[in-house]
Order: structure tokens, then C-alpha cells, then sequence
């Protein structure tokens, strides 16, 4: 379990400090897939740099709970599985390379079990072939599986997904979600995904929850029963996604200090 607890995060520049997050608390339960959706600019970026260790926080903490240990979210104890919206794919390695690399940074051993695991998901998601290319020889939606596969190589603690699929056409969104979807049901990990698309919350989160414009205030969230699955029932679908538009209306502006 994940525990976010009254973090607040400000961006200072020169002439001006901006509080994107103002006293946030969160809690994400083991093997849940929690979504967040928010105005444009209210920190949802931040805060996933925030959980990925690459934005400090100013104040509050972000602890990982397992087996009743609770511990400071490192990335140095723990594996933290990044899906970002430019694939983050390094682009003067191949794509094996790519995934060989945040193992030997961890010092794991690459022996036959990594290499099996690596191909079964590399398969699952059709990307073999691939392998040996580089990032700049695949097509926008190989370069998504590409990097999916390298988030679940990983088996990450805690994987964060920041629009991973905003930039691919409609049809091939559906394809690499449907996928993503497969090998999630395998390993199941603590899931935070950030998206501005409704259709993807219900289809990709067991929980949504919409902030406000600035982020630290939780102005609604529901468990969605139906998550990987098709509602069984389009009114009540299209009635969920009219709350969540209604309430993804923008509030007041970052606060300027
Ligand atoms: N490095 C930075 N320096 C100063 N301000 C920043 C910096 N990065 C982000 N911001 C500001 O912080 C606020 C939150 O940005 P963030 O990218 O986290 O929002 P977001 O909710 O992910 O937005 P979007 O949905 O448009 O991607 C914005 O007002 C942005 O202008």
C-alpha cells in the first residue's frame, strides 16, 4: 500500500511561487489501479514525479506499506515501473537494451527466470520481433508496448502512468489499453494512472478519483466494479461519465504566493 500524507508541493521561480499541491493525503491499496483526473495544470504530473522520486516534496511523506513495514517510498528500495506519455525509452539503446538496463542499475542478476520473463511479456505483447530495434524504428503504438513491457520487466512495487496513451490514434489506444489490461491481470501491481480521458478511468481504474484545480482537495471518487470490462449497462455508463465530466468543471486557479 501506498500512503500519501498531507504533501504539498510549490514550483518557485524568480519573480513567483506557485502551490500546485496543497496538503494532499492518499491511500493506495495493494494491486488496486487508482486514476486520477483533474483539470489541465492542477499537479497530476507533479505528483506522479512526486511518487517516482524525480520532484521533491516540500512537506508531508510518501510511504510504502507491505506486510505491515512502513517505509519511505525510494526508488532505491523499491521498484517504481514508470509508463510516461514520450515512452521514455532510451533512444541510443535498442529496446532489449532499454530493458536490460533499470535491472543492471539494480544489480539484479539477468539469469534464465529474467529471460524467460522478458519474453513471455514481450510476447503477450506481440513485441519480439522488436527487440533488436531502436526506439526510433517503431511506430507510435509498437513504442508504447515497448514501453509497457519495460514497466512490468521490472515487477514494480508501484507503477506510475502518466497519459500513457494520449498521443495514439483512437484504435490503436484500444489495442495497447486491451494489452496493458492482459498483462496487468498477471502481475497485478499498485497502479496510479493519470489521464484526462474518462472513457479510459472506467475502462482502466478499479478506483477514480477527480481533484480539484488545486490539487490536494479530493472532490469525488468512486470504485468502478467494471474496470477491464464493458459496463453491462450503457445508461448507468453514460450517467457515471456525465458525474465525472460535471465534476472535473474547474474550479479556482493555483494560488499564486
Ligand atoms: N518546473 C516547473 N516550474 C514552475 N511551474 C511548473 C513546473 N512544472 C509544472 N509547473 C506548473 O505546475 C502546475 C501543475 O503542472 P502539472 O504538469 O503537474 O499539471 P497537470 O495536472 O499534469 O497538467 P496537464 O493535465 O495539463 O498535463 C501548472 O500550473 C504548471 O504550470
Amino acid at each position: 500500500m501506498v500512503l500519501v500524507e498531507n504533501v504539498s508541493i510549490t514550483y518557485k521561480s524568480i519573480n513567483e511561487k506557485t502551490q500546485v499541491i496543497n496538503n494532499l493525503s492518499l491511500k493506495i491499496e495493494k494491486g488496486e489501479t487508482l486514476v486520477i483526473l483533474g483539470p489541465s495544470g492542477c499537479g497530476k504530473s507533479t505528483l506522479i514525479n512526486a511518487l517516482a522520486k524525480t520532484k521533491t516534496i516540500e512537506s508531508g511523506r510518501i510511504d510504502y506499506i507491505q506486510d505491515g513495514d512502513r517505509k519511505a517510498l525510494s526508488s532505491k528500495v523499491h521498484k517504481i515501473g514508470i509508463i510516461p506519455q514520450n515512452c521514455g525509452l532510451l533512444p541510443w539503446k535498442t529496446v532489449m537494451e532499454n530493458y536490460l538496463l533499470p535491472l543492471k542499475i539494480r544489480h539484479e542478476e539477468i539469469n534464465n527466470e529474467t529471460n524467460k520473463r522478458i519474453e513471455e511479456i514481450c510476447k503477450s505483447l506481440d513485441i519480439i520481433p522488436l527487440l533488436h530495434r531502436y526506439p526510433r524504428e517503431l511506430s507510435g503504438g509498437q513504442v508504447q508496448r515497448a514501453a509497457i513491457a519495460r514497466a512490468f520487466i521490472l515487477e514494480p512495487d508501484l507503477l506510475l502512468m502518466d497519459e500513457p496513451f494520449s498521443s495514439l490514434d483512437e484504435i490503436t489506444r484500444e489495442e495497447a489499453q486491451s494489452l496493458f489490461l492482459k498483462i496487468w491481470e498477471n502481475y497485478k501491481p499498485t497502479t496510479i494512472l493519470v489521464t484526462h480521458s474518462i472513457d479510459e478511468a472506467l475502462y482502466l481504474g478499479s478506483r477514480i478519483l477527480v481533484m480539484g484545480t488545486n490539487m490536494g482537495n479530493i472532490k469525488y471518487q468512486i470504485k468502478n466494479p467494471y474496470f477491464g470490462k464493458l459496463f453491462p449497462d450503457e445508461v448507468e455508463y453514460l450517467s457515471i461519465k456525465r458525474t465525472l465530466r460535471d465534476k472535473l468543471k474547474p474550479d479556482v486557479k493555483n494560488k499564486v504566493i
